[in-house]
């Protein structure tokens, strides 16, 4: 059986979350100074954080959605589950800048990165909110060329538009969350 986890202390408030965004805006701007971008917000997790990214990049962007997922209800790591891909944006010659709030094991950005590979873009990096530290090395876990913070591995997070069971994305700041008790 299992019982509801538990919303726990703020790991990053809405504010560093803020300043943050700036910083890999103003990154981002600098790098792709010139070059035609595309920005692709993968949904749902990354909604908040490349709505409010886009903003922060001082370049005439493209931005598109993509909506994959890779858990089911809760927190079990699975694979790769295209829950439809609605991406008929043109990539061909384009520099392509995935937008993700997370990267865990890395299937999802690893399967993105494959996928596109097809639609003939000039380049395809990502850019993650946070990355989750792995004691394991995974192997192939791609790099993500913009990480905003470094987060320990046993951490699970919710708030700022990352969800446990598809709730809390609406918490304007970032919270550990402990993960339900698995009971026999
Ligand atoms: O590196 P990975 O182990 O692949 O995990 C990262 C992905 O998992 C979460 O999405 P989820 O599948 O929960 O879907 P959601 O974005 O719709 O919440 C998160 O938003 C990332 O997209
Ligand atoms: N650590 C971690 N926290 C999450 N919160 C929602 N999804 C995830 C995930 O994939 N990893």
């Amino acid at each position: 059986m299992k019982t509801d986890g538990k919303l726990g202390d703020v790991l990053f408030t809405s504010a560093q979350i803020r300043s943050r965004v700036q910083e890999l805006g103003a990154h981002i701007t600098r790098d792709y100074a010139g070059k035609e971008l595309t920005l692709i917000g993968v949904l749902k997790g990354g909604a908040m954080f490349a709505a409010d990214l886009a903003r922060a990049v001082r370049l005439p962007v493209s931005l598109e959605w993509i909506r994959l997922s890779t858990y089911a209800d809760g927190a079990v790591a699975g694979e790769v589950r295209r829950k439809g891909v609605d991406l008929d944006a043109d990539l061909c010659g384009r520099h392509v800048l995935l937008v993700e709030d997370l990267i865990d094991s890395g299937l999802t950005l690893a399967w993105l990165r494959d996928h596109l590979a097809a639609f003939g873009p000039a380049s395809v990096e990502s850019c993650v909110l946070m990355r989750m530290h792995k004691e394991d090395r995974i192997e192939n876990r791609p790099v993500p060329r913009y990480v905003g913070f470094e987060v320990p591995s046993a951490t699970w997070v919710a708030g700022y538009g990352i969800d446990y069971a598809d709730r809390h994305r609406n918490l304007p700041d970032i919270h550990e969350y402990q993960l339900p008790a698995i009971a026999a």
